[in-house]
């Protein structure tokens, strides 16, 4: 699958349903945007602007998230919606009081963030070189609410994002395209990085099985059940 930015022509406009931002209709619920997102995904070329608009469009409604709101209350989590008929993966991220991720890069996916409930600050930051000693210092500090989503790739850089506030939680959703498993983790005083795997707290909505009785044939039964 290929994506493009809009400013980049695509060779069968006229015929092409999903390349016109302005032409985004609002979906009226959850349900609605995952239904949109999955006919998108299907084409082989696919347009940024388009699912960021599409995203930010959408109003964020807990009653339907909130099934899959499932926080901790010592780190962010990762709670997997759909997956997008293997195209991409969209999760719902809980970020507790001052909550926040590492700096990392996005394993060559696209990545789309839409704020659905409190705010988030992201730092952006460049990849540092591969013999790099020295601290990390982000080029750009961005801060987000609500209907907003933002987008980034590897090629725009690196980013780390937290909940900046001491008493609300935050709630994001995230596409990702294709969908990843590993990525870089950086060690922000040094720059060096580390390959950090990515899991799921839930699927679907339920728990997802861990720890001694996690094991691969109990996860798979879940799976098959799921
Ligand atoms: N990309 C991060 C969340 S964020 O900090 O953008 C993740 O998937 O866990
Ligand atoms: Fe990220």
């Amino acid at each position: 699958m290929e994506i493009e930015n809009y400013d980049t022509p695509l060779e069968n406009e006229n015929n092409e349903p999903y390349s016109d931002p302005s032409k985004v209709v609002r979906p009226k619920s959850l349900e609605e945007l995952i239904q949109e997102l999955h006919k998108i995904f299907a084409h082989e070329k696919v347009n940024v602007d388009y699912v960021q608009r599409l995203m930010t469009l959408y109003i964020s409604n807990k009653r339907e998230w909130k099934k899959y709101a499932k926080s901790d209350p010592h780190r962010y989590t990762r709670n997997l919606v759909d997956e997008g008929n293997g195209k991409f993966n969209l999760m719902l991220l809980c970020w507790g009081e001052a909550h926040g991720s590492s700096i990392h890069s996005h394993a060559n996916s696209h990545c789309f963030l839409k704020v659905l409930d409190g705010k988030v600050r992201e730092e952006l930051y460049d990849w540092p070189s591969e013999s790099s000693t020295t601290e990390m210092k982000p080029r750009a500090i961005n801060e987000y609410e609500t209907p907003c989503c933002t987008y980034i790739n590897d090629n725009l850089g690196l980013h780390r994002i937290e909940n900046p506030s001491h008493s609300d939680p935050a709630v994001t959703l995230h596409l990702y395209s294709p969908p990843f498993s590993e990525c870089d983790s950086f060690d922000q005083r040094t720059g060096h990085k580390q390959k950090c795997k990515v899991t799921f707290w839930s699927k679907f909505g339920q728990r997802t099985p861990f720890g001694k009785r996690g094991t691969c044939q109990e996860a798979q039964q879940y799976a098959e059940n799921n």
